[in-house]
């Protein structure tokens, strides 16, 4: 276990200026700003391309009106929902995210210790710098275990049985990265890992290119070329249907098709993604295509939704759109990067009052409520 987080959150959150504790999201991501070496603030807030997607994301979820309901009759909406059928805190889960020291030193388990804390799942990187086996152990909340396809089958496996043996309580298969997005910043800062940094659940040495920094390269995307396999079909996730029990979730589709689709393997749930704007620059906002997909699949799985939810109002958007819940990405290593453990827990209390506002000025007793709001999208 990890010893308790050190002082009350909002000092430890108030980082640099130290008298100005963080009121929304953002705040943590102008002090990461502060506390980061250039090249990892970019390699975390940066998009592949020009970064349309990017921003398209937020733009996509800002003009998603939502339509108050009044005299409702309620005080203090609960939070809490299911998500894979298990009831949550929030309906809300850690988007998996590599490499998590390159932030804090206590990295994934500092992280995942406060999302459990804050009652919500955490996802665990299948490139994660701390091994499967310490991150189920620094937490009583519950761990997903994010999928790669690794090119070596076999290793595939023995990630599969790991993550399970730890304890992790569903996978998530990530199927949008059969090769890296060209993310222009880090080509330009010829990013790599830093030494102490590696991919803590592969064997040793498998990371060597991760580390090689050349100028005008990322080294991220080479290693990422060599060791992922580029050309998985419906065949391979059948195959993984067939291999756990866990729930299971494919991570990175934005076609209603490609929903149906996995819905007719069997899967639990599908999380419309495109990445946080890091794979196809061109692709279109989640918030975008979210009721497309909820309207081919909603029925029969979740659907979640993730890339560029900043708020608590942002989780009443994507629930108000058909969304059974989100993930939550970059504000939490935002939030890590600032604080630690402690800062990310902020974070998380944080997005929790956010969306028990929203959820009272919208006159809805709990979210599964909010899928009754109406929505307007345009200006
Ligand atoms: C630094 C960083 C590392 C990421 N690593 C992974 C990863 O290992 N596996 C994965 O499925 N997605 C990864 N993602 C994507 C996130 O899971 C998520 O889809 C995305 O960040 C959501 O968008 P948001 O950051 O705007 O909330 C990563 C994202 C970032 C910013
Ligand atoms: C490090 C390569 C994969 C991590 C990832 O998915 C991302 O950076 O978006």
């Amino acid at each position: 276990m990890l010893p308790p987080p050190a002082g009350p959150p909002a000092t430890v959150a108030a980082g640099g200026d130290g008298d100005r504790p963080p009121v929304s999201l953002a705040d943590f991501a102008e002090l990461a700003r502060r506390a980061l070496p250039p090249g990892v603030w970019d390699f975390v807030g940066g998009g592949s391309g020009v970064e349309t997607t990017l921003a398209a994301n937020r733009a996509a979820l800002d003009r998603v009106a939502v339509l108050p309901r009044v005299l409702t009759g309620v005080e203090r909406p609960r939070t809490h929902a299911p998500l894979l059928g298990r009831e949550q805190a929030m309906p809300v889960a850690v988007a998996p995210m590599a490499y998590q020291r390159l932030l804090h030193p206590d990295g994934e388990p500092a992280l995942a210790a406060a999302a459990g804390a804050a009652g919500v799942p955490y996802v665990l990187s299948t490139l994660s710098s701390t091994p499967v086996e310490e991150v189920t152990a620094a937490t009583a909340g519950p761990v997903w275990f994010q999928l790669y396809w690794l090119r070596d089958r076999g290793l595939v496996a023995d990630l599969l049985d790991r993550s399970h043996a730890a304890g992790c309580a569903a996978l998530m298969v990530t199927v949008d990265v059969p090769v890296l997005g060209r993310r222009l910043r880090d080509v330009r800062n010829g990013f790599a890992l830093p030494p102490e940094v590696t991919a803590a659940n592969l064997p040793a040495g498998r990371d060597d290119l991760a580390h090689a920094g050349t100028p005008g390269v990322s080294a991220i995307a080479a290693h990422t070329e060599a060791a992922f396999a580029p050309a998985l079909t419906w065949a391979d996730l059948a195959w993984l249907r067939e291999r756990t029990r866990l729930p299971l979730l494919v991570k990175g589709v934005l076609d209603p098709r490609d929903a149906v689709r996995a819905a007719d393997v069997g899967v639990d749930a599908v999380v419309v993604s495109n990445h946080g704007g890091r794979q196809l620059d061109g692709a279109p906002a989640t918030a975008t295509m979210l009721p497309e997909v909820v309207a081919a699949v909603g029925e029969r799985i979740e659907v979640l939704l993730d890339s560029g939810v900043r708020s608590g109002t942002d989780v009443l958007r994507a629930l108000a759109l058909g969304a059974s819940g989100v993930l939550l990405g970059r504000p939490m290593l935002w939030a890590l990067a600032a604080g630690g453990r402690a800062g990310a827990q902020a974070a998380l209390d944080l997005l929790a009052v956010e969306l028990r506002d929203a959820l009272t000025l919208t006159g809805c007793a709990d979210p599964t409520q909010a899928r009754r709001l109406r929505t307007l999208t345009g200006d």
